[in-house]
């Protein structure tokens, strides 16, 4: 992202001059305060919306339109209602080609990791929400995508619930090489998963801190009761709470 703003019709500026480049096989979360743009920010990396100034790039291409290699995940899980766990499961394929064999034991082979054994077969409707946020999280995999975009994925998530769903999207990171945008409220959360935590100012949003996670991996619950674990949560906090990034 080079000097990224957006300013909506009617006025809102969103984003403002914000700058960012992510790794391959870096985990990147992005806090701020409700409304400072993140959203936004991610829409816009995602080709969902235009920026109205400065220019995105994915593997060296402007995004103009979504793609096939970004793959996104939203706070609500988004299934299709009238699909099973698998079908939604196989749908970034389904989209594509005609569904093989492999794509079929590829889709089963994440619903397991992700402790869905038995359920293939189920609709949304007869899932918790906890268990449709991980046919979601497989759906992502199945995408194959290099680049994840994810806002606020387990936010309408009981504790528990989150904290495992945490550790598993942990595990996977630290096995793939794939470049993770993650956006959250929760400085644990932010910390607990990432090699680097942009704190954004309120609005229009633009980057008041960039702070680097050097925690070793992997990562565990445990992490998050170690001294140099609360000094990074707070220099987090203290970015959202200085001057340039009020509002946290
Ligand atoms: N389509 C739109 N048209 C006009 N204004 C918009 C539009 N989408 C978002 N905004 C405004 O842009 C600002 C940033 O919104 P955005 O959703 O990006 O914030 P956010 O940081 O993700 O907030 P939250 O943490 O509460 O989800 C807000 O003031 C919002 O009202």
């Amino acid at each position: 992202m080079r000097a990224v703003g957006k300013r909506f019709d009617g006025g809102v500026e969103a984003v403002k001059d914000l700058s960012l480049t992510v790794a391959p096989g870096e985990f990147v979360s992005i806090v701020g305060s409700s409304g400072c743009g993140k959203s936004t920010l991610l829409r816009i990396i995602a080709g969902l919306v235009p920026g109205t100034s400065g220019s995105v790039e994915v593997h060296g291409e402007p995004v103009t339109a979504p793609r096939r290699d970004v793959g996104l995940m939203f706070q609500r899980p988004a299934l299709l209602a009238w699909k099973t766990s698998l079908e939604n499961v196989l749908l970034p394929v389904a989209l594509h080609r005609r569904v093989g064999a492999d794509d079929l034991r590829e889709a089963m082979r994440l619903l397991g990791l992700f402790h869905l054994q038995g359920f293939e077969h189920r609709f949304p409707r007869q899932l918790s929400g906890g268990m449709q946020q991980r046919v979601a999280l497989a759906r992502l995999l199945m995408t194959g995508a290099r680049v994840r975009l994810l806002d606020e994925p387990f936010g309408a998530l009981d504790e528990l619930t989150r904290e495992s769903l945490n550790l598993q999207l942990a595990r996977l990171h630290e096995r793939s090489a794939s470049a993770t945008v993650f956006i959250t409220h929760n400085i644990s959360e932010a910390v607990l998963l990432s090699d680097r935590v942009i704190v954004m100012t309120a609005r229009p949003g633009t980057i008041a801190a960039d702070v680097a996670i050097p925690l070793p991996r992997p990562r565990s619950l445990s992490t998050a009761h170690t001294p140099d674990f609360q000094k990074l949560a707070l220099a987090v906090r203290d970015g959202l709470e200085s001057p340039s990034g009020e509002g946290g």
